[in-house]
């Protein structure tokens, strides 16, 4: 018998420590940071450190990297537990990296989520994130839930537009293994409102009880 796990919840583009400190008091189970300089998120190596350095046992540290010059993801490697590719890396550059990772996919056109679970088969799991042309990702748009299969031989990590509006819905149509949030927990790019993140921690676990029947 499978015990139904609650979802887990990241909080992605963490710039401030004050908002790592906001991110960890509200509950979050990962934090993301963004390693790819095109981002409005972006952070370089001294400020991950210093991040990371503040993130309690027990709570995730994720690097987020996009198309990544191998020799960053090195140097970056010892403050982070988890890796997140969010380009067109290939299963073999992901695994290259040699430690534990996760693939975003972006919802386009025809996208095969099996194919994509069997070729990305060593991944911790999916994230499965909005399609917008020339925006590798951290768009804020939601795509269509019902796209993704009930079952899959990937853990999925539903992402895309998410907010404390609308989580709950995405977690009674997907059931995901966990939510991924950036822009809908934030008062500006980059800066993280803690009022938000609480509330986004509370609709999760509101839609988990639902969903469990707690
Ligand atoms: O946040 C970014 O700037 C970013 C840049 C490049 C790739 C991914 C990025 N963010 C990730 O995108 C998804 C969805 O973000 P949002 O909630 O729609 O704002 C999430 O995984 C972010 O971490």
């Amino acid at each position: 018998m499978s015990i139904p796990l609650r979802t887990r919840i990241k909080f992605c583009g963490l710039t401030r420590p004050e908002d790592v400190d906001a991110a960890v008091a509200a509950g979050a189970d990962a934090l993301g940071f963004v390693l790819w300089p095109g981002s409005k998120r972006a952070i370089d190596e001294q400020r991950l450190a210093k991040l990371c350095a503040r993130v309690p046992a027990f709570v995730t540290r994720v690097g987020l990297f996009v198309d990544p010059d191998p020799t960053l993801v090195s140097r970056c490697a010892e403050h982070l537990d988890l890796l997140q590719f969010h380009g067109g890396e290939s299963p073999a550059t992901c695994m290259a990296a040699g430690r534990p990772w996760i693939k975003a996919l972006r919802m386009r056109d025809g996208l095969d989520l099996h194919a994509a679970a069997e070729a990305y088969g060593g991944a911790q799991a999916l994230l499965l994130d909005a399609y917008r042309p020339g925006v590798p990702g951290g768009t804020g748009e939601t795509f269509d839930w019902s796209r993704i299969p009930a079952s899959l031989a990937k853990p999925v990590i539903l992402a895309g537009g998410l907010t404390p509006d609308n989580v709950a819905e995405a977690i009674a149509a997907v059931a995901p293994f966990a939510v991924d949030v950036s822009g809908g927990i934030e008062a500006a790019p980059g800066v993280k409102d803690a009022a938000r993140m609480a509330a986004f921690l509370q609709a999760v676990r509101r839609a988990d009880d639902e969903r469990l029947g707690a």
